[in-house]
C-alpha cells in the first residue's frame, strides 16, 4: 500500500457532478475531489452558475462526508479566468485548477486545444496567480502536449509558474485522446525537474494498487489522480492508500442503490435517476466484467422501483452465491 501518497478523485465533466461526487467520495478515502470543469467566457462566472454546479460551496467546499474540493475552470481569457477564480475563492474555494487537458470536440479555444499555445497558457497561470490570495492555491492539469510528447517539457514550463502547487499530468496527448495503447507513464518521469516547486500527479489508468505502484515507479510520481477507475473500484482511494479490498460486486451494486436514492433527491424524473444509475454500472463494468450479464437486464428498466428492486434482487443472490462458495 502507499500509505504516503494522495489520491484525487478525477473531475469528470458529465458523472462526476455534485451527487455522483457525494456517493464516490463517501467510500473513495480520497485526498480531493474536484469540480466539473465551468466554462468561462469574455464574461466572468456568475454567484448563480458557481452555486448551481458546485452545491459543496454551502458546506465549506466539501463533500458531505468532508472531502475537499477544488474549483476547475476552462476558457482561454485570463483577465475572466482570474476573476472567476476570485469569486470562487470569496464564496469558499480553497483552491483552483485550470483545465488545459479536455479534447473535446466541442471546446474550441481552450481546455487541451490551448496545449498548442504555452504563451497564453503561461499567461493564464500567471494571471490568476497575481489575482488570488496567496492562500487559494492553483494547481493546473494537462496532457503530454497536443500531437506529440515531445511537446511535454513545454507544456510543463509554461503552467509552472511562481505560486503553482500543482500540475496533474493525463499522460496522453491531446491526439491520442483516451486511446489505451497511447497512454505513457515514462514521459512524465523527466518533467519533474521543470516544475521545481509543483507537485506532479500522475494520471491516466491508475485503477488498482498495483497501478499506482507501477505508476509510481515509472513516473518518480508520489500522488495520483483517479477518474474513470472510481466506478469500479469505489474505494479505490483506500485500496491505494490503506491496501484495503476493492469493493466485491455487492458493494457495487450497494454503492448503486446510493446513487438512486442521492440523484431521486434533486433530478425530476425517475427516468433521469435511472440514466445515472445505469451510467455508474456502465463505467463500473469496464472493468467489471462480471456485471455485463445484470447491466443488460439493468438497462431495461425505466422506473426507481423496478431498479432498486433488480439492484435488491441481484444483491441477494450474489450474497447467497458467495455464501455457497
Ligand atoms: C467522461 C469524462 C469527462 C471528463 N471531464 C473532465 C473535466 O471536466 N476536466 C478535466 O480536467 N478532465 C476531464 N476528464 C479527464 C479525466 O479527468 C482524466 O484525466 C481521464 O479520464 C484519465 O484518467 P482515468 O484513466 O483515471 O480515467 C474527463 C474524462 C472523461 C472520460
Amino acid at each position: 500500500m502507499l500509505k504516503d501518497s494522495k489520491v484525487y478523485l478525477a473531475p469528470l465533466e458529465g458523472l462526476a457532478d455534485s451527487p455522483m461526487r457525494e456517493v464516490l467520495c463517501a467510500h473513495g478515502g480520497y485526498d480531493l475531489c474536484f469540480s466539473e470543469f465551468i466554462r468561462i467566457t469574455d464574461l466572468c462566472v456568475s454567484e448563480k452558475t458557481l452555486l448551481r454546479e458546485i452545491p459543496e460551496f454551502l458546506n465549506g467546499c466539501r463533500t458531505p462526508d468532508g472531502t475537499d474540493l477544488r474549483v476547475q475552470f476552462l476558457g482561454d481569457n485570463p483577465k475572466t479566468l482570474a476573476l472567476s477564480a476570485i469569486k470562487a475563492h470569496k464564496l469558499g474555494a480553497k483552491s483552483i485548477d485550470i483545465n488545459f487537458g479536455c479534447p473535446s470536440r466541442f471546446v474550441h479555444h481552450s481546455g487541451a486545444m490551448l496545449l498548442k499555445e504555452p504563451e497564453l497558457m503561461h499567461e493564464i497561470m500567471c494571471t490568476v496567480r497575481e489575482a488570488l490570495p496567496p492562500e487559494c492555491e492553483l494547481s493546473a492539469k494537462v496532457r503530454l502536449g497536443f500531437a506529440d510528447k515531445s511537446e511535454a517539457p513545454e507544456v510543463i514550463k509554461a503552467v509552472a509558474v511562481d505560486g503553482v502547487k500543482e500540475i496533474t499530468v493525463h499522460c496522453r496527448t491531446r491526439k491520442d485522446l483516451y486511446r489505451e495503447e497511447a497512454l505513457d507513464w515514462a514521459s512524465l518521469r523527466n518533467l519533474h525537474d521543470l516544475a521545481p516547486n509543483a507537485t506532479l500527479i500522475a494520471n491516466g489508468n491508475i485503477n488498482s494498487l498495483e497501478d499506482a505502484i507501477k505508476c509510481k515507479d515509472i513516473t518518480f510520481c508520489n500522488d495520483f489522480m483517479c477518474g474513470r477507475g472510481a466506478f469500479a473500484i469505489p474505494n479505490l482511494g483506500h485500496v491505494i492508500k490503506d491496501g484495503a479490498a476493492p469493493f466485491s460486486i455487492v458493494d457495487i451494486l450497494k454503492t448503486d442503490v446510493e446513487v438512486i436514492e442521492v440523484f431521486a433527491k434533486s433530478r425530476p424524473t425517475e427516468k433521469m435517476v435511472m440514466d445515472r444509475a445505469k451510467q455508474f454500472l456502465g463505467y463500473a463494468r469496464v472493468h467489471r466484467r462480471e456485471l455485463n450479464p445484470f447491466f443488460k437486464v439493468f438497462c431495461k428498466c425505466v422506473t426507481v422501483n423496478d431498479g432498486l428492486k433488480l439492484l435488491h434482487d441481484e444483491i441477494k443472490r450474489e450474497e447467497l452465491n458467495s455464501n455457497d462458495n
